[in-house]
This record gives structure tokens, sequence and C-alpha cells, in this order.
């Protein structure tokens, strides 16, 4: 959006906090946003920590250009009652929220207001997010390029279209949980070794760092161009690929690997993302 363009998010909970960081890290002035939250001790925190006016549902979007909902799913319904009446004539909405539809969004504002609808992820903190999105009804061209415009300092931003966006949710949505997860696995292992916890936890984050490095953005081994990835940005390798080269005939990573392989790891993390994409669904249907 050029010019001076007032942005609201309502719910600014652990995403929208992470949100707002991003947006005022990227050059966004303080005094062009607003924010609402409920969450009084929260609201108190924003104020202080990033010096932007905290009001009502209400009140923010009245004066919003950009309003950007990331209240919980199962809030969204009364969150938008609240806001109705009150949403400026052409103003865009952007939901974050898993599982709801732009439609349900759409039906609940104003005639004619555009919708976007986004799955974002929690790296929007280190400016690292992977956000999708879609146009939803009433959202043309010039919407989804003013949202790209958005989240694009924040991170790397892909249009997918609505059907996708549950298995998205899956993916990258909930992806970064997924990801912790193993780390704290791997560091019990260090412990389980005997090493210190500290040292334990030192050695996985920047295996973990390394490895998404080289996925992304590095030349894989033998392939000096960096065309052979999956990442679909032109860089990094293919993590089959990879993780070959780490794997040596009669060694350690094979005699681990096939451990991964006993516990039905690859069917546990089909399974996982089968269950988010299908939470998804079952949020936006409520
Ligand atoms: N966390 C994540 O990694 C991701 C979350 N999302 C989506 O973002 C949305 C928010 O998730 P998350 O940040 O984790 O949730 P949080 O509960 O941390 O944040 C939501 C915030 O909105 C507040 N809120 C609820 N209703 C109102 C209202 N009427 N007016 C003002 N504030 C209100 C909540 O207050 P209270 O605590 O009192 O309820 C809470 O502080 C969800 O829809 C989720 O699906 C999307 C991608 C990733
Ligand atoms: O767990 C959730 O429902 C939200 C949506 C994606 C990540 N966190």
């Amino acid at each position: 959006m050029q010019g001076r363009s007032v942005l609201a998010i309502v719910g600014v909970g652990r995403l929208g906090g992470a949100l707002l960081s991003g947006l005022l890290r990227a050059g966004r002035t303080p005094s062009d946003v607003l924010a609402a939250e409920r969450d009084e001790r929260r609201a108190a925190e924003i104020a202080a920590s990033f010096g932007v006016k905290v009001v009502d549902p209400p009140a923010a979007v009245a004066e919003a250009e950009v309003v950007v909902l990331a209240v919980k799913p199962q809030d969204m319904g009364s969150v938008l009652a609240e806001i109705r009446d009150h949403v400026r004539p052409g103003a865009l909405v952007v939901s974050v929220a898993a599982g709801v539809t732009s439609t349900f969004v759409a039906e609940r504002m104003p005639p004619g207001t555009a919708v976007v609808r986004v799955m974002t992820n929690t790296p929007l903190l280190v400016d690292e997010a992977m956000s999708a999105l879609c146009a939803g009804p009433g959202a043309g061209d010039e919407h989804l390029a003013a949202v790209e415009e958005m989240l694009r300092p924040v991170g790397r931003v892909v249009r997918v279209s609505e059907a996708q966006l549950d298995a998205v949710t899956a993916l990258s949505g909930s992806g970064p949980a997924y990801f912790f997860y193993l780390i704290e696995a791997m560091i019990e292992g260090g412990v389980l070794l005997g090493l210190p916890r500290a040292l334990a936890a030192e050695l996985v984050v920047q295996t973990a760092a390394g490895s998404a490095r080289m996925l992304r953005d590095a030349p894989g081994p033998g392939d000096a161009g960096g065309v052979g990835g999956v990442g679909g940005a032109g860089g990094g390798e293919h993590p089959s690929l990879l993780r070959e080269a780490v794997t040596s005939p009669g060694g350690t990573t094979i005699a681990a690997l096939r451990q991964l392989d006993r516990g039905g790891v690859r069917a546990a993390v089909l399974d996982a993302v089968e269950a988010a994409c299908a939470r998804s669904r079952e949020l936006g249907a409520s």
C-alpha cells in the first residue's frame, strides 16, 4: 500500500504479536498501527514494548484501511459481529486464522469488503516466516499484492488456492512445532548419552540451522549450480541427496536411520500432517 495507511491488528497474542513486531522492524510507524487485545496484561505489554495504541476492536477497525484478524478460530464469529458495523467502506480484511474460510469472514462483513486469507508462522519473529495467501470474496490482484507487500519483509510469501490452505496450515503453519519437537527429542538424546544439556542443545540447534540453510540456500554436493533443490526458490538441494551424503556405508548414520524406520517415524509424520489438516477443516466447519 502506498502512503500512510492505518493497520489494525485484532488479537495480538502469539501470532498477532509476532506479526506486529515484524511489521515494525520492517519500518511501519507505530502511530499507524492500532492493536486490539482483550487480555489486559498482554495489552499493557504490547503498548509498552511496541509503542502502539491499544483500543477495543470497533475503535481499531474504524480507523483502519487494513484489518488483520489474529484471534483464535473459535473467537472469530464473535469478533466479526463486534466489528461489523465499524469496518470502513473499502477496507481490506486479512484473516490469519486456521481453518476459517474467507466466505465465513466475508458473510459477516459489510457487503463489498475485500477478504484475504493468510496462513503464516511464528518464524515471523526472525523475519523468516513462510506465508501463503489466497483471495477471498471481494479481493482482487491489488489486494493480494498489498498483503504480499506487507508480509514480504518478514519472510517468504506464496499464493495458493483456498482449497490448499488446510494442507498449508498442516505443513508450514504448524510446522515450526514439529521441528521444535524433534529438536527437543534430539537434545534429550544427547543428555541420555551423558552430554551436558547446554552442550547438547548447542550441537543440535546449530546442526538444525546448518541443515535448514543447506536445504534452502546451498548448492548440494556435486551440484555447483544449486538447482536440484525442492525449496522452490532456486537454491538448495534435494533432502534425499543431502541425507545420502551424510550416510556413510556401514557407518553411524545408517544405524540411526534404521531405528527411525523401525519406529515408523516417516508414517507418523504423514499421520501427523494429515491430522493437522483434518483439524484445520474441523475448525472451519464449526
Ligand atoms: N500460533 C501460531 O503459530 C499460528 C497461529 N495462527 C492463527 O492465529 C490466530 C491466533 O493464534 P495465537 O496467536 O496462537 O492465539 P493467542 O490466543 O495467542 O492470540 C489470540 C489473542 O486474541 C485475543 N482475543 C480474542 N478475542 C478478542 C477480542 N474480541 N478482542 C481482542 N482480542 C481478542 C486473545 O485473548 P484471550 O487470551 O483472552 O483469549 C488472545 O490474546 C489463530 O486463529 C491461529 O489459528 C496462524 C498461524 C500460526
Ligand atoms: O495450532 C494451531 O491451531 C495454529 C494454527 C497453525 C499453527 N498454530
